[in-house]
């Protein structure tokens, strides 16, 4: 009786976190740990600007690096002699001629203070163009409204950051500036001050980082090489070598990098301790989700909002970091106080339960 009173709490506080969490991404087959769960490709994605300011050269559309690895890691090294072996491997990334470096239009937005980075105004500015060029605009704008979109948390009185009172003004302008760059009858909607605030949290809350770097592709593809032990043993200690050179010379900042909208990514929720990973293996802007964990049928496919650096932070600076960018309350402290409180009452009706015998 007392196994049963506990599972049936439990049971209501998932219930209830559920709701709070909207909708998600559930298994419905088994995945062992490093399986594929699914690959997508966004409906919209943007590099960062500063890529270009660090001479990191991507493809406009898809991201993928428009240097060989011979190419990006004599850069990046400081060192214009540097070889790779397995030749195969270093061309790769030359083989996409339809990859074009285009022209990015700018806004004013740049002597602004206001603190988005100019690719999350880009990436509005992309789905707006998604639902104009779209040959059925009515479906483009019910597909961009299936991603969250809510500007407040009313329940944990949250305001996402990039919508707070002191940047009224500048919203403003920078709706005018987008309107002056993109209009129509499909996207109306999402030029109204209201609009226009559903849109940046839509971005704020949905937009995945994406990194690509032609180096860890080289890294990948002669990694699985079959090759002898000495050759391996070899090879390894030249990868260290060029990592060391590159640290020297660059830092670690060693990777193309943007955001994406994706449509099935974007469904699920977080977990400090997760159980898929996204990462982009194709050295493009294409995602894939891979188990870390083995999940079972039914289970709830978690990734983690935060990078690793703040992932090993505070249960406090996470909860503030989920908060202010994703507009909730981080559901992993709610629900060990929740059991907490649970065990708690179940260990008070145990001691009654104790008394009454
Ligand atoms: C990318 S969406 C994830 C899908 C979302 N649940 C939906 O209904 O579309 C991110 C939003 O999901 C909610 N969310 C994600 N993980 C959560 C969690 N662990 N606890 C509570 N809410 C969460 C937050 O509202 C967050 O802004």
């Amino acid at each position: 009786m007392r196994c049963s009173l506990l599972r049936s709490s439990l049971a209501e506080s998932q219930r209830w976190m559920q709701q709070l969490r909207g909708k998600g991404l559930f298994a419905t087959k088994p995945y062992n740990e490093g399986e594929i769960i699914l690959e997508e490709v966004p409906l919209v994605s943007c590099q960062f600007a500063w890529n270009a300011a660090y001479r990191y050269l991507a493809c406009e559309y898809c991201m993928r690096p428009l240097e060989t690895p011979e190419q990006n890691v004599r850069r990046l090294a400081g060192k214009p002699d540097i070889v790779l072996p397995h030749p195969d491997c270093v061309n790769s990334n030359l083989e996409q001629p339809s990859h074009v470096k285009n022209v990015m239009y700018c806004f004013v937005l740049l002597q602004m203070h206001y603190p988005p980075e100019t690719t999350s105004i880009m990436l509005l500015v992309r789905i707006l163009a998604f639902i104009q060029q779209s040959s059925d605009p009515n479906s483009a704008v019910a597909r961009i409204k299936q991603f969250c979109h809510r500007t407040v948390n009313e329940d944990a009185e949250l305001v996402h950051k990039l919508l707070g009172e002191q940047f009224t003004n500048q919203l403003n302008t920078l709706r005018e500036l987008t309107a002056n760059v993109i209009n129509g009858e499909h996207i109306q909607e999402f030029l109204t001050p209201e609009g226009f605030c559903t849109l940046m949290a839509l971005v704020g809350t949905n937009g995945q980082g994406v990194g690509t770097s032609p180096l860890a592709m080289w890294v990948n593809a002669v990694l699985s090489i079959a090759m002898s032990d000495d050759e391996r043993t070899q090879l390894d200690l030249f990868i260290d070598k060029l990592y060391q050179y590159v640290e020297e010379e660059s830092g670690t900042f060693l990777n193309t990098e943007g955001s994406g909208l994706y449509e099935l990514q974007s469904a699920c929720n977080h977990s400090c301790a997760p159980n898929a990973e996204v990462s982009f293996p194709y050295g493009n802007h294409r995602l894939q989700l891979k188990a870390v964990k083995q999940i079972m049928p039914g289970e709830e496919i978690y990734i983690s909002y935060l990078d690793e650096c703040s992932l090993q932070r505070s249960r406090h600076s996470r909860q503030k970091e989920l908060a202010q960018n994703y507009l909730f309350v981080c559901w992993c402290a709610l629900l060990s106080q929740a059991a907490h409180r649970l065990l708690t009452s179940a260990e008070a009706s145990d001691e009654e339960i104790d008394q009454d015998d």
